[in-house]
């Protein structure tokens, strides 16, 4: 980087911000842009921008909300035509109640612009937005016109996904060199809108990074894909105990993404009624009935367990979770697991992939489960270092943390998977991957990848299925690997129920398969 010229860089990237901008509007001519300066050098591509668009004739004008504001930039922008409104420190954006204090011009040009670009902060920002700064934001977020934020929404932490207070609300996210952490870990991912990365040329200088994703071909290499001479012992057993006589559903559901998943054969134990429906819904489960006070010694050979959905969390309970981890085997533990877990740490093992959702670990870690909602990143982080195991965090970004590896953010999955029983497949398709050989911490990423294929291909329906599952597995893997650009299939989605996942699997599965898919 030392060989650039100063300035390089940011040219660089105003250049791709003008033409994402110009591409945004379709016309830029006669069109009206607003243009959000804050007092670095996110400022300073968003001016710079912003010369460039007004140089191809949009009605340009620039907020400037700190005295102090990159100077080449402000030049360019002046000299383009740009008009100019300069806040000053009585601007305060009128605290919570939004644009009440801010100058009517600067008001009038951000609800009348068709586009309005965020370089208020960027990597530079700290803590929550302070005003006027704040008031920009929340004026942008009410505007009627299209917000591009300059590499990510002011307000959010570039480096956690936190959002402390205010943040831009963005449409379009151009970001530059590589994909922020903070982009892809909510709260902060829902604030991104469709992303875009844009290579400037600092690819070999950047560190490892902390947190990773897999891509779909990532996805792929690694599963466990059964041989000419594989029989199914050797694919793999699971073994499964969940549900109980008042949450049969859990067994059914479990069962079915253990099945889905891959497994060579699913044993199931439980009590008599989950029993006899996981029967009547999975023939192929070889079933064992537990009566109180049995442990799994009678249920056969597994190389995996799937502990504790719907398996409820009294005293017989817990002697049942003891007898299925005093077998050593890898394990995932799951919703009353987590709770048993929660209550006697003597459970604890090596090898055991845990899956809570925010509510879960807040037991688990005697942390308010609002604060791992607002801090999912280092509370998953926390809970694998504390805890010693893979920590799968489920949620609208699901995340997975094993001491000493980078956490994996999960590029898959919609919002319609927040519905009742859908961590239950979850954890039975994890468990089909750690019988099949994976580690935790692959099973862990693999599974949830898949499970959110699957929520993405069961909501689009047969319709656009595939469509669905191409948007995800081309554009956002994209992105993320720095090479394009992520938003949303333009596929109608419906809401999805639990059952759906299991059987959305096979065709999440084949489209991963698939390798021209994979190349467009
Ligand atoms: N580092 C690089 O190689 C490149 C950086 N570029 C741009 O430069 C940006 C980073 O620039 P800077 O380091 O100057 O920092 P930023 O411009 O991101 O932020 C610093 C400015 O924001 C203010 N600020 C910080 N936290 C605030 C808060 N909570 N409330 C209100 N104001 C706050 C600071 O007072 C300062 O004026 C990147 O995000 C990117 O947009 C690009 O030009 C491309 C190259
Ligand atoms: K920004």
């Amino acid at each position: 980087m030392a060989r650039l010229p100063e300035g390089t860089l940011m040219q660089r990237a105003a250049a791709a911000l003008a033409a994402v901008c110009a591409r945004t509007l379709g016309r830029v001519y006669g069109s009206r842009v607003a243009v959000l300066a804050g007092g670095g050098d996110n400022g300073g591509d968003a001016l710079f921008a912003g010369a460039r668009l007004a140089r191809r004739g949009a009605r340009v004008t620039a907020i400037l909300a700190s005295f102090r504001t990159h100077r080449a930039g402000l030049a360019a922008l002046r000299a383009a035509g740009g008009r100019v409104v300069a806040l000053t420190p009585a601007d305060s954006g009128g605290g919570s109640g939004g644009a009440a204090a801010l100058p009517e011009e600067a008001v009038r040009a951000v609800a009348s612009a068709d586009l309005i670009v965020d370089g208020l902060v960027g990597i530079g920002g700290s803590g929550a937005l302070r005003e006027p700064y704040a008031g920009l934001a929340r004026l942008a977020n009410d505007a009627p016109g299209i917000v591009v934020a300059v590499d990510v929404p002011s307000g959010v932490d570039a480096s956690t996904g936190c959002v402390p207070g205010a943040a831009v609300r963005a449409d379009r996210t151009v970001t530059f060199g590589a994909c922020k952490i903070g982009l892809l870990v909510d709260p902060g991912a829902s604030h991104v809108g469709a992303l875009h990365v844009i290579d400037i040329g600092i690819g070999p200088y950047l560190p490892e990074p902390g947190v990773t994703a897999l891509t779909a071909a990532d996805v792929a290499d690694r599963l466990p894909r059964p041989a000419a001479e594989s029989d199914k012992y050797r694919r793999g057993v699971v073994g499964v105990v969940a549900g109980s006589d008042r949450f049969t559903g859990a067994a059914v559901l479990a069962v079915g993404g253990a099945v889905r998943g891959g497994a060579g054969m699913v044993r199931y134990a439980g009590p008599a009624e989950p029993v006899r429906l996981v029967r009547a819904r999975w023939p192929e489960a070889v079933t064992t009935i537990l009566e109180p006070g049995d442990d799994v010694s009678g249920v056969g050979r597994v190389q995996a367990w799937v502990l504790g959905p719907g398996m409820g969390t009294d005293d017989r309970a817990h002697a049942l979770a003891r007898s299925v981890l005093d077998t050593g085997l890898p394990t995932v533990l799951d919703a009353d697991g987590l709770t048993l877990l929660a209550r006697d740490r003597s459970l604890l093992r090596p090898n055991l992939l845990l899956t809570p959702h925010a509510g879960e670990l807040s037991r688990l870690l005697g942390v308010p489960a609002a604060d791992i909602e607002a801090r999912r990143l280092e509370h998953v982080r926390r809970a694998a270092a504390e805890l010693g195991v893979t920590v799968l965090l489920k949620g609208s970004t699901t995340l997975v943390a094993e001491p000493g590896r980078p956490v994996r953010v999960n590029p898959t999955g919609t919002p319609w998977l927040a519905t009742a029983g859908t961590g239950d497949v979850l954890a039975g398709l994890a468990g089909a991957l750690l019988a099949g050989g994976l580690d935790t911490y692959d099973a862990g990423c693999c599974a949830a990848f898949l499970h959110g294929l699957a929520a993405h291909v069961a909501a689009a329906g047969p319709g656009g299925a595939t469509e669905a599952a191409e948007a995800v597995l081309t554009t956002m893997l994209d992105a993320v690997a720095g090479a394009g650009t992520a938003g949303r299939a333009d596929v109608p989605t419906a809401p999805i129920s639990a059952q759906d996942l299991p059987d959305a699997l096979p065709e999440a599965l084949r489209l991963l398969e698939s390798p021209a898919k994979m190349e467009e």
